[in-house]
Formats: structure tokens, sequence, C-alpha cells
């Protein structure tokens, strides 16, 4: 009954190592002359597959809340999401510096969800284990790169990268701490894991290894944008698809995209507004900061609705690692 393909899938995730490796070795041929390509492939990646694998957010949450197409569940969904959206936007207005906080947080579990859910730990472990590779994920490029990510961040939430303590001082150390946390915590996991984790315990050391090599050697927006929109986006489209199936409504990756255009749609023509009215069409930082802060403000009710989605599944397959 399920569709096996996930992220995982030895062609699949062969296809996402060899990508992320051709950009590890032009990153490490001249990372920073990677520059003036940044803005266009971290768009590519987001146009691609990472707004899409949101834009369904509201045909999963009917399924997970058993919303009808009547007026009132729409209201209910729409409502919610939107409501959730224009919070964390106006957040954005009062208090920058602790969105941006908050969204780093955020994406940390978000990130780390997606990656390690499959390893099915206890409910507390698992969300250390999480957090842990949330925070390998997003320490590596702004303590490799924290020239680059200092104006974004700065752009994003008036914060001074540069002034964190140890970012210029210690970068190496940094980047060895994280590495070794996240390395310790698959350990201690692994001792709270099922026993066919095993094999999985090398996958996860060979992708901390190439994550490593990438956002260490490659610029930060390119190194994200292949992660975001070859890991984490395209895993999560094909996560979408076997949940369908499992609701006994298989989806094809065509119809995944034609149920997806809309709202993939919408958010760059509010993005082209947001961009207007700050008018800053050819100022690259703020172009990127808008575009991160647009992601953020989505991220919210996207991420209630993946939690959901995940605690669901944990109900119906309490062991099965696959
Ligand atoms: C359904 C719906 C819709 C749609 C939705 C969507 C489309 C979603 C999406 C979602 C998404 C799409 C999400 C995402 C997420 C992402 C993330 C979470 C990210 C993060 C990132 C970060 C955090 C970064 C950082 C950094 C920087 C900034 C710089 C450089 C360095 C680094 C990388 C560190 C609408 C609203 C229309 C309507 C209603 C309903
Ligand atoms: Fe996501």
């Amino acid at each position: 009954m399920h569709n096996p393909v996930t992220l995982r899938s030895p062609r699949i995730y062969g296809s996402v190592l060899a990508l992320t490796l051709l950009a590890v070795a032009v990153g490490a041929w001249g990372s920073v002359s990677l520059g003036p390509w940044a803005l266009g492939v971290l768009f590519v990646a987001v146009v691609l597959t990472g707004m899409p694998h949101g834009a369904i957010d509201h045909l999963v949450a009917a399924r997970l809340w058993g919303l009808d197409p009547t007026w009132a569940d729409q209201a209910k969904f729409y409502g919610g999401y939107l409501v959730l959206m224009a919070l964390y936007g106006a957040l954005w207005i009062v208090a920058p510096a602790w969105s941006l906080g908050l969204f780093l947080v955020m994406t940390m579990y978000h990130f780390g969800q997606a990656d390690l859910a499959y390893w099915r730990l206890p409910p507390l472990s698992a969300r250390l284990l999480y957090l842990s590779r949330g925070l390998f994920l997003l320490g590596l490029p702004i303590v490799a790169f924290p020239e680059v990510v200092a104006p974004i961040f700065e752009a994003m939430g008036g914060v001074q990268l540069l002034e964190w303590p140890g970012v210029t001082t210690a970068p190496g150390a940094l980047f060895a701490g994280l590495v070794a946390q996240h390395l310790g915590a698959l350990g201690i996991g692994r001792l709270g894991a099922d026993p066919s984790v095993d094999w999985a315990l090398g996958r996860e050391a060979t992708n901390v290894a190439v994550l490593a090599a990438l956002f260490g050697l490659v610029h930060p927006l390119v190194a994200f944008a292949v992660f975001f929109g070859g890991w984490h986006a395209l895993g999560h489209i094909l996560e979408l698809l076997r949940f369908f199936r499992r609701q006994g409504d298989a989806m094809s990756m065509a119809q995944f995209y034609r149920e997806a255009f809309l709202f993939t749609a919408i958010p760059f023509v509010g993005l082209a507004g947001l961009y207007a009215a700050t008018q800053s069409f050819g100022l690259e930082d703020q172009m990127v900061a808008l575009l991160f802060i647009l992601i953020a403000i989505m991220t919210l009710p996207h991420m209630v609705i993946v939690e959901k989605m995940y605690r669901e599944r944990e109900k119906g397959a309490p062991q099965a690692v696959s």
C-alpha cells in the first residue's frame, strides 16, 4: 500500500548526494566567486521545490483535521493560516530581532524533523535530536561565512552577527563544536532507537560529512538553496505523496504540481509587492532579506501542519524505520 519512494530511496538519495557533491566541488574551487550566482540559484530552488512544498498545506490540513469543503470549514483553515501569518508578520515589524531569533529556532526544529523523524525516537529525545540537527544545519553557514550572512541578518532583524561571541575570533572552533554536538546527539539517539536504525547511523554519518562540506565550502546562499530545494523540500514533497497514498487517495508528481501551482504563485505576487513597497529592487541583501522574511511568515502555519502530519504517522506505525 505504501508508496516506497522517499528521500532515502537509493535513486533519489544518490541523485541528491551527487547534486550536493557537485555544489561542493564547484564551491571548493571558488566559493565566494559563486556570489553573483547565489541569488539566482536560491530563487530557482525556491520556485522549483521550496515554495511548492508548502503550497498544498490546505489539502493536507483538510485530511488531518477532517475539514469539509463547506464555507465554515474553509474559513476555519484559511482564517487560522492567515491569522498566524499576519501575527508573525506584525511581530517582524515591532520586534524584528526577536522574530529572526524565533525563525531560526523554528527552522532548526522543522528541518531537523524532516531529516530525522524516520528514526522514530521517543518524543523528547526525538525533539532534542531535531534541534541538534537544525543547529548543525544553520550554524555552519553562519560561522563559515559570517561576512556574507551578517548584512542579511542586519537587513532582516537589525542583528549584528559579527559581534556574536567567537564568530570572528574562533570560527574554526565553533564549526567543529557544531559538528561534534550533532555527532554526539546522533550517537546518543542511537542508544534509544529501534535496533534497525543501525544502518541509519551510517547514512547519517555520511550526511553529516557531506552537509558539513557543503555548508563549510560553498557560498551560504547556494549551499542553503541546495539543502532547502534538494533535501528538505524535495523530501517533504515525496512524504506528501506517501501521505496521500496512505489516505487511499494516491497523487502523482504531476498532480502535485498542478495542485500546488496557485499557492506557489500567490506568494511571489506578494513578494513583488513587498519589493515595490520597500523599493528594494536591485538591492541584493534587502531582496534576500525580504525573501527570507516572507518564507519565515509562511513557515509558522506550515510547521503546525507538518507537526500534526508526523504525529498522526507516529500513532499509525510506531516502530517501522524506513
Ligand atoms: C497553503 C496556503 C498558502 C500557501 C502556502 C505556502 C506556499 C507555504 C510555503 C511554505 C514554505 C515555503 C516554507 C518554507 C520554510 C523555509 C524555511 C524554514 C527556511 C529557513 C531559512 C533560514 C533560517 C535561513 C537562514 C540563513 C540566512 C537567512 C542567510 C544565509 C545563511 C542561512 C542559510 C543560515 C497561502 C498562504 C497562499 C494561502 C493560504 C493557504
Ligand atoms: Fe518544510
